[in-house]
């Protein structure tokens, strides 16, 4: 997380001018970085037999040989793209009388009658036929994550076709066509080009990139590429299993045809013919992207977005914030959940003529947005838990301009050797921050990672002038924090109203500890008995599981997912719940990051969401196809109170307290070793324990050293910095003679069984070389077969600019700060409940809210909160919540008696009282007392100032 590099300041300014037509256009790249995929099909096949030309047609409708304005490309050498140096200026001349287009030489009119729809049968045909290729071919390298379930591909129930019947109507009302597009396809007109049939591993391969997450080496595609991915796992299946029985193979070789030759002959005039259309069909996009550098009309963008997206119409904001984009304008958008902010990045990518990076907070929103890109814009994505080969991979394609649009995650676009590859990319165009709440401390998901997205970063770092900022929920406070730190004019806000009308909103107040019974009504009573998608929230994990188990037992089968399930098999539930084949998902806020499942038609909130926002983005993935869709939420005073005792750790600080961050400081400066300049690190397991304080706030408290009014430290890729060393070919001594890093290790390590453990900045540090460049250096010896090595305890790192002066009172500002962003989180709560509470018990009952339907006063409050004033007044019981108990006190004393030999901190005491774990005092331990969770009824800060009373009178007692 460096940002010290210095880009080079050579760039070619990245506005676009607000006038229509630009002559600097003209200059650069003029058209879209061309696909190849279908070069890898041909390599991927040529090592099987011979290549020889294709055989003539035997399917009619495969080869329909359109008059082309030029020859088709051999598929038996290698293809390359369209030239798109010389074809540029063919496009402007055609975009010149863009209305003429359609007629021109290459236009979609002079491909023969149902050429496309044909083509749309041509994947499935395609596919089966690639099943036989991959059996004899044999397993696909890399492991691929397919929108298949595994079970569809272990059953080879994988879906083939691309095209469907969609009958729904769209969430404006407009129907796309009847023909559902397959995400991968572009249609144009009423014909579907299929997605392409096959993923090449070249490096222009498109939006695919490969991700080491957990440990597992995968690949991910956009959707058409995970179908394609899904079949050549089939395929792999099938190629298994017919090894093992020889029967199987020979049925399986009769119905797919006996002869591979045949086969591979037909393949290859699939793939020409796609070839055909997929360069036409780039041909056209490139004309419509030209037309509207051109002329940003509205009608010309909407050419462009039936070409790309295949749709007919622009929804609610889209169109404006393309325009304002494509004008080189910054702008804040705020639409509801799946409105559709992803197109308003994705055209302006096409449109202009550099880079565009996408900012995003969570790798399954990142892998999604990947995959949904139009296969026209070539994307890859960067997040912390790649291994740096695969970091390095994606960023030399990047910076080799073969892709349009880079996810990043916040913590890789602030590192330092990111910044640093990014000033030598010749054009970013645009940046995009995605869920940009997350940059707001006043957000209900706030990141510290964001907190150092800064407009004067990206304008001196990277010269980038647009910044588009996209999110579903902020209040007005959270808009102006977002506003001001990205330099956006408020003019340039454009916002929708933040729910969508097509969702019935309830609240049914249960009774105590009827939450589970009233589900169970609920689900078993109309309308919800006929919805055939359905989410209910929970708050924790455990729930999930006992809700989910508890609708088992009661014929209603569910699903539980939360993050403590394996990660394989959560994306196997979410694909089930995608495809129909599971009803009922009972998952915590874990689920539904990057689901874009239209037809989910109830979300039944079984906990209170932690805000509105919480609610909003939750009660919003309901109807996403623009059907009436049912909200409920099941409200009960206990977890209101639970959630209110753990609000005071949303961020992790639970009624932090100067003295701890004062000797969090102490630590972080420490004055003999921690010189400026230095490398240095906190391990965080230790500091967890020592400070008692969770690595969020951590994370927080060093985020502001380096964020706040004066810059005290830089924060530096987070490492593993204990390294255990063991030497193997040539002798440590003689080894040393030759090479300074290990000469530098044998001195400052001590051997112990043979290992030399030492710590990774401090050995840099003597060698005034970077952690990086240390570990490269290790890596070489141990390739070499020299050394093994083993690296753990993950840890902060960090040089330090300048010491603070005063440690007192740089804490108490710190405190101070952490305090107000605490308290927020706790008038989020508030508010929520109060809106809620409003509804269930005292809303009047006109406009519409009868029994427990409350859309129309809920809508009404929630509109409040984002539009005008988020802190809610204090609802009775968080004003009960405010008095002392006449116990407390006496209570706290006799806990204080009972563990003598602990040493408390007043924050200690009141969580212990609020049933609040701790890194240094755990629920396993803690639990057993008899005081553990007893004053959670009692404000936090109010226990806490009745433990520092007690605490002061025991101390006074003791010292007497
Ligand atoms: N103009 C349009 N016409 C029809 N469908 C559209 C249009 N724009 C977007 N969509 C579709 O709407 C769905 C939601 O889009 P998208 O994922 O971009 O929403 P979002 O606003 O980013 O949602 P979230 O806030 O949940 O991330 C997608 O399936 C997308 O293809």
């Amino acid at each position: 997380m460096e940002t010290d590099s210095d880009s080079d300041s050579s760039h070619i300014s990245a506005t676009p001018p607000r006038k229509p037509s630009n002559p600097n256009y003209s200059r650069l790249p003029a058209t879209l970085p061309s696909q190849k995929p279908r070069v890898r099909v041909r390599a991927r096949v040529s090592p099987l037999s011979k290549p020889k030309p294709p055989p003539p047609s035997k399917h009619k409708t495969l080869n329909p040989k359109p008059s082309q304005p030029k020859s088709p490309p051999d598929p038996h050498s290698t293809v390359s793209p369209p030239d798109l140096s010389t074809f540029s200026p063919k496009i402007r001349r055609l975009s010149t009388r863009s209305s003429a287009a359609s007629s021109a030489p290459g236009s979609i009119d002079q491909l023969p009658a149902g050429y496309f729809s044909n083509s749309t049968s041509f994947c499935s045909r395609f596919k089966s036929r690639k099943l036989s290729f991959e059996t004899e071919q044999g397993a696909d390298s890399g492991v691929s994550v397919s929108s298949a379930s595994l079970s569809e591909i272990e059953n080879g129930e994988c879906d083939a076709g691309p095209a469907e019947i969609h009958a729904r109507p769209d969430l404006d009302g407009s129907r796309v066509g009847a023909v559902r597009m397959h995400p991968n396809s572009i249609s144009v007109g009423k014909c579907v080009v299929p997605a392409p049939v096959k993923r090449p591993k070249s490096v222009n391969e498109g939006n695919f990139v490969r991700l080491n997450i957990n440990g597992y080496n995968r690949k991910f595609s956009r959707k058409g590429g995970g179908r394609n991915c899904s079949s050549s796992a089939s395929g792999r299946k099938l190629h298994w299993r017919k090894k093992g029985k020889g029967r199987v193979k020979n049925e399986k070789e009769t119905e797919m045809g006996s002869g591979f030759g045949d086969d591979e002959g037909l393949v290859m005039e699939e793939v020409q013919q796609e070839q055909r259309c997929g360069s036409l069909v780039s041909e056209l996009v490139n004309q419509a992207v030209m037309a509207v550098r051109d002329d940003p009309s509205d009608e010309n963008l909407k050419k462009l977005l039936k070409l790309t997206h295949g749709y007919d119409s622009f929804r609610k904001g889209q169109l404006e914030a393309i325009k304002q984009v494509v004008a080189g304008q910054s702008t804040m958008l705020v639409l509801p959940t799946g409105a559709g902010k992803s197109l308003c990045y994705q055209l302006p990518s096409l449109i202009l003529p550099g880079i565009t990076l996408v900012i995003s907070p969570l790798v399954a929103l990142m892998v999604d947005q990947l995959r949904k890109l139009p296969k026209m814009l070539p994307g890859g994505l960067l997040c912390s838990n790649q291994t740096n080969d695969e970091a390095s991979e994606i960023l030399d394609q990047f910076c080799n301009g073969n892709l349009k649009v880079l996810f990043v995650s916040p913590e890789r676009f602030l590192n330092a050797e990111f910044l640093s590859k990014l000033g030598a990319v010749p054009l970013i165009s645009l940046v995009v921050v995605d869920e940009a709440h997350c940059l707001s401390e006043w957000s209900h998901n706030f990141r510290p990672s964001y907190l150092r997205l800064r407009a004067s970063l990206l304008q001196t770092k990277l010269n980038v002038a647009c910044v588009l900022a996209m999110t579903a929920t902020a209040t007005t406070k959270t808009l102006h924090t977002i506003l001001s730190a990205l330099q956006i004019p408020p003019a340039n806000l454009i916002q929708i109203s933040q729910i969508r009308e097509n969702l019935q909103l309830h609240v049914t107040l249960s009774g105590n500890r009827q939450v589970m019974k009233d589900l169970m009504t609920l689900m078993k009573s109309s309308p919800l008995v006929n919805i055939s998608s359905i989410i209910v929230y929970c708050k924790f994990q455990s729930e999930t599981d006992m809700v989910s188990k508890y609708l088992c037992d009661n014929n209603i089968p569910a699903k539980s997912y939360h993050s403590g399930i394996y990660a394989k098999d959560r994306s196997r539930i979410q694909e089930l719940f995608s495809s129909n084949k599971i009803r009922v998902v009972v998952a915590t806020v874990a689920f539904g990051m990057g689901l874009d499942k239209s037809d989910i038609g109830a979300v039944i909130h079984y906990s209170l969401p932690e805000s509105l926002e919480e609610y909003v983005q939750e009660t919003g993935r309901a109807g996403r196809d623009g059907r009436l869709s049912y909200c409920h939420l099941l409200l009960d005073d206990i977890t209101y109170f639970k959630l209110r005792s753990l609000s005071y750790r949303c961020i992790g600080s639970d009624g932090v307290d100067e003295y701890t961050i004062n000797k969090l400081l102490s630590q972080v400066f420490d004055n003999n070793v921690k010189l400026p300049g230095n490398i240095c690190s906190l391990v965080k397991e230790s500091a967890a324990r020592k400070f008692d304080l969770k690595e969020e706030v951590m994370l927080t408290v060093l985020t502001y050293l380096e964020l706040g009014e004066v810059q005290y430290l830089r924060l530096l890729p987070q490492l593993n910095v204990t390294c255990s060393l063991h030497f193997h070919k040539t002798s440590p001594a003689s080894l040393s003679s030759k090479d300074i890093v290990v000469a530098t290790i044998l001195k400052n390590s001590e051997a112990k069984q043979g290992h030399h453990v030492f710590d990774i900045p401090s050995i840099a540090n003597c060698i005034s070389i970077t952690t990086s460049e240390l570990l490269n250096h290790l890596q070489k010896l141990k390739s070499l077969g020299e050394i093994t090595y083993e690296l753990k305890d993950p840890a902060f790192c960090y040089t330090i600019l300048k010491k603070p002066e005063d440690f007192c009172s740089l804490a108490t500002h710190i405190t101070r700060w952490l305090s107000e962003v605490e308290r927020c989180k706790v008038r989020k709560l508030d508010a929520v409940f109060s809106a809620a509470m409003f509804a269930a018990k005292k809303c009047d009952r006109t406009g519409g809210c009868i029994n427990s339907l409350h859309s129309s006063c809920l809508q009404r409050k929630i509109l409040d909160y984002f539009g005008e004033n988020d802190d809610a007044s204090p609802t009775d019981l968080s004003k009960m919540m405010a008095q002392s108990s006449p116990f407390l006190r006496a209570d706290i004393k006799v806990f204080l008696q009972s563990n003598l030999h602990v040493k408390f901190t007043p924050r200690a005491v009141a969580r212990i009282m609020h049933g609040i774990p701790s890194p240094a005092f755990p629920s396993a331990v803690w639990s057993k007392s008899h005081f553990w969770g007893r004053y959670s009824q009692v404000d936090l800060p109010v226990v806490m100032e009745a433990a520092t009373m007690e605490l002061m009178n025991f101390i006074g007692k003791a010292t007497q």
